[in-house]
């Protein structure tokens, strides 16, 4: 049997969601029967392809509903095993404190507390003004370029095939795996425009990151402000640290503006003196900026069973991530592979 006939699993999309799915798929042996089709891979740099922009950490940025809860708390037992037994991931344990300058959803907080190691309320007192919430505990970092490409070698060892094409209708991907047992749809925020998905739901939620030289720098730190988001991540293993940022929903603009990097060193320095070494702002050493779009939708992620259309063939959709592709994605991508096994026959 050709190579081409033996695979009948495909993957729109090598974002962080793509690969996890893939990744998650090899572990039952599957690798050799997958192709992934994208437009951009790991080694790509674009305001298109969101997942290189990522900080990452661990926060609690995500919503409070129970889908989004699940599966934080399941990414966070996998990257707990990685953080142990594959540094080379890029991902490590680290000290996360965050500062809410408004109640927090106290669902996602009594979830948190059940599970986030050394998690602990920050007493009133010990808040900074007009702070009105805080907690710590120990989550993670990930290095982005060093996780994306462990997990894309992960799969080229396993066997899967790499198709880099831009598809205009999800029908396409039938002219790169003819017959497919089932169809991974993770094209991010591309899901509000791909042909055949154009989901009415799906909208970016633009950020700006600027990368900083601040090798001295090890813990996340992150202020939820009423009209912006205050964040620090060291990426580890020499990253840089990732400091952001806007939550700009619905806003399509790809360019960089100086003002609004004054503005995220301004509050940045100000979450954290330490950061340029108490001399300001001024002080910074720019590594790279980006502009990247949030996957963001309407009622959360969409992990669903559906069918490419007018065909009998299954369609799993898995994108939606929003600000959470890396804390949350393990957890989609586990449940978007549980609802292909019945569909895949192993014999
Ligand atoms: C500034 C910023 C900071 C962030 N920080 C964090 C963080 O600290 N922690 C965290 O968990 N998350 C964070 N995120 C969120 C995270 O980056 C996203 O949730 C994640 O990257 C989404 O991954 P994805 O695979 O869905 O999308 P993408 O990474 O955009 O991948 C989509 C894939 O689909 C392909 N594709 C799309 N359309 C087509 C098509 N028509 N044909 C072929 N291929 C196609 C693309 O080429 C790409 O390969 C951050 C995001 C931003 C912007
Ligand atoms: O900016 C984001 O989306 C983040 O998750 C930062 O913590």
């Amino acid at each position: 049997m050709s190579a081409q006939q033996t695979q009948d699993i495909a993957i729109v999309g090598a974002g962080v969601i793509g690969l996890t799915t893939a990744w998650i798929l090899c572990d039952f042996g599957l690798g050799p029967r997958i192709k992934v089709i994208a437009k951009h891979t790991p080694e790509d740099r674009s305001v298109d392809y969101t997942s290189p922009w990522a900080g990452a950490n661990f926060c609690s940025i995500s919503s409070g509903d129970e889908k989004a809860l699940r599966w934080d708390r399941i990414t966070y037992n996998r990257l707990a095993y990685l953080a142990n037994t594959r540094k080379e991931s890029g991902v490590v344990f680290a000290d996360l404190r965050e500062l809410w300058d408004y109640d927090p959803n106290l669902e996602k907080i009594r979830s948190w507390s059940s599970y986030v190691k050394d998690f602990k309320t920050i007493p009133k007192e010990e808040l900074p003004e007009n702070c009105l919430y805080g907690h710590t505990g120990t989550t993670f970092l990930i290095n982005v370029p060093q996780y994306l490409n462990f997990i894309h070698s992960i799969l080229n060892d396993s066997g899967v095939t790499f198709v880099k094409e831009e598809i205009k209708h999800i029908n396409d991907v039938l002219q790169f795996v003819p017959n497919p047992t089932v169809v991974f749809n993770c094209p991010g925020v591309w899901a509000s425009t791909l042909g055949g998905v154009e989901d009415p739901d799906v909208y970016p939620t633009r950020g700006h990151v600027v990368c900083v030289d601040a090798p001295h720098i090890k813990e996340t730190r992150i202020r939820n402000g009423t009209n912006s988001d205050t964040y620090i991540i060291p990426r580890p293993f020499n990253g840089g640290v990732v400091l952001g940022g806007f939550m700009q929903k619905g806003n399509w603009d790809r360019e960089i503006h100086p003002e609004d990097t004054q503005d995220i060193l301004k509050r940045t320095a100000a979450l954290m003196p330490e950061l340029f070494q108490h001399q300001g702002p001024e002080a910074a050493k720019i590594i790279y900026e980006a502009v990247g779009f949030r996957p963001s939708r309407n009622g959360g992620a969409r992990v669903e069973l559906d069918t490419l259309p007018g065909t009998k063939f299954p369609l799993i959709h898995d994108y939606g991530a929003s600000g959470t592709g890396y804390q949350a994605g393990y957890g989609m991508a586990f449940d978007s592979v549980m609802l292909s096994l019945p569909l895949i026959k192993f014999a």
